[in-house]
């Protein structure tokens, strides 16, 4: 996880929109083009400080979206300049966590994906500068008086944002062309004049800068793909499976979806050693594509030592609400020939729902043994499966 501070830039007028005023504000599938792009941000848990550059004349309106959408982070509210590279510099003049790479990113594109912020805030954590670019898919030419000349395709990308800086390498690079009065369509170009290298992270097509009213058509036809479950991001349904054994020893207590349950042997681990509520974790984890739990609370870090697995399950339920997503419902088999399940199954199966936030009826809980077949059969240990599927909040 590589943590990063947001500046978003909305402080434009928005002419080439054509819409007589600031296209932010402009409304797509029931909801403000920024607010759309404020969302990405604000449901990504490594941004960790998001920087608003506003025109000051629409401060208090855009003080009132955020009363009419909520949006959990903090946001820090400044004031925009004439142009987009003095709205920049606004917004890195308001940045409190300097140690953080910093991105730049237009409001105005509203659907860079998780995976792409993500990409770069890595590639950042290993190089100064980097922004999202896609290869140019058209021939371009270039007009001198009535001469045209064929530019190398193959050597040529067009920008987007989010661009991500180291803070002191973009934020020099601002003041030097402050100095020097020069001004850059976009930030990296100002990293360029410094001699310094910028990489290219392979963008999207789709994270498209709304610009031209044609463009809200092309937004309308991407959020409705979406909302039938065709774009990759935030599909309708996500599935995921899980399946976890613990060791059956002796001076621990055999805790199983969050119940204490009698019996002469306890499960091993260096948590709790809850083999159905780490089933269920990691098949939440699975299916919004975030690892396992290993990855979230690894059995070396102390203060995982005799960790309460329901805590860790609904920090991971944190995470699949955060990304937009509720049970669609999940269905789970503990393996164990003894103790015996049966009298537990609906005590369980309430913890199981309110530690999901959801209903029973979403939750099925069931219990086999192996006829006293393998490891389970001779009761050495216990193992546990789960499969769940999420439901897309939006849709
Ligand atoms: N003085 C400015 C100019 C632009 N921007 C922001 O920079 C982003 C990219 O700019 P662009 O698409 O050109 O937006 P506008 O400047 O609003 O559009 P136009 O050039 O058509 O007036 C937008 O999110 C815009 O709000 C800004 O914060 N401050
Ligand atoms: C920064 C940018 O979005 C990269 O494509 C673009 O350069 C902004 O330019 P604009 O002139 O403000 O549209």
């Amino acid at each position: 996880m590589t943590n990063y501070t947001a500046i978003i830039l909305a402080a434009g007028q928005g002419k080439r929109m054509l819409a007589g005023r600031n296209k932010q504000f402009l409304m797509i599938d029931q909801k403000p083009l920024i607010i759309h792009t404020l969302s990405i941000f604000d449901l990504d848990d490594w941004c960790k400080e998001i920087v608003l550059v506003t025109n000051e004349k629409e401060r208090s309106e855009m003080e009132q979206l955020f009363i009419d959408y909520p949006i959990k982070k903090d946001i820090r509210l400044v004031d925009g300049g004439a142009e987009r590279q003095d709205s920049v510099f606004a917004g890195l003049s308001a940045v409190h966590r300097v140690e953080l790479p910093v991105f730049i990113h237009d409001g105005a594109r509203p659907f860079v994906s998780r995976e792409l912020l993500h990409e770069l805030a890595e590639t950042t954590s290993e190089k100064e500068a980097a922004l999202l670019a896609v290869p140019v898919t058209d021939t371009i030419k270039q007009r001198t008086g009535e001469r045209l000349t064929t530019l190398d395709r193959n050597s040529l990308w067009a920008a987007q944002t989010p661009q991500s800086f180291s803070f002191p390498l973009i934020y020099e690079a601002h003041q030097q062309a402050k100095t020097r009065g020069y001004y850059g369509t976009d930030d990296a170009s100002l990293v360029e004049r410094l001699n310094k290298e910028v990489a290219i992270v392979k963008g999207s097509y789709e994270n498209i800068k709304l610009t031209t009213p044609e463009d809200l058509h092309k937004a309308e036809a991407y959020l409705n793909n979406q909302r039938n479950g065709k774009v990759d991001d935030f599909p309708m349904f996500r599935i995921g499976q899980g399946y976890d054994v613990h060791q059956l020893a002796e001076g621990r207590p055999c805790i199983i979806g969050g119940i204490e349950i009698p019996y002469e042997k306890g499960l091993l681990g260096h948590s709790d050693a809850d083999v159905l509520l780490h089933t269920i974790a990691d098949a939440c984890l699975g299916a919004i594509g975030e690892g396992d739990i290993g990855k979230h609370f690894p059995d070396t870090a102390p203060e995982f030592k005799d960790a309460d697995s329901g805590e860790l399950l609904q920090h991971v339920w944190q995470l699949v609400s955060d990304r937009g997503y509720s049970l669609g419902n999940i269905d789970c088999t503990v393996i164990a020939q003894a103790p015996k399940m049966a009298p537990y199954i609906e005590q369980i199966r309430e913890n199981v729902s309110s530690l999901l936030s959801t209903e029973k009826s979403r939750v099925n809980i069931k219990a086999t043994t192996t006829e006293k077949l393998g490891f389970t059969g001779r009761k050495e240990g216990i193992a546990a499966q789960a499969v769940v599927l999420l439901q897309n909040k939006q849709q």
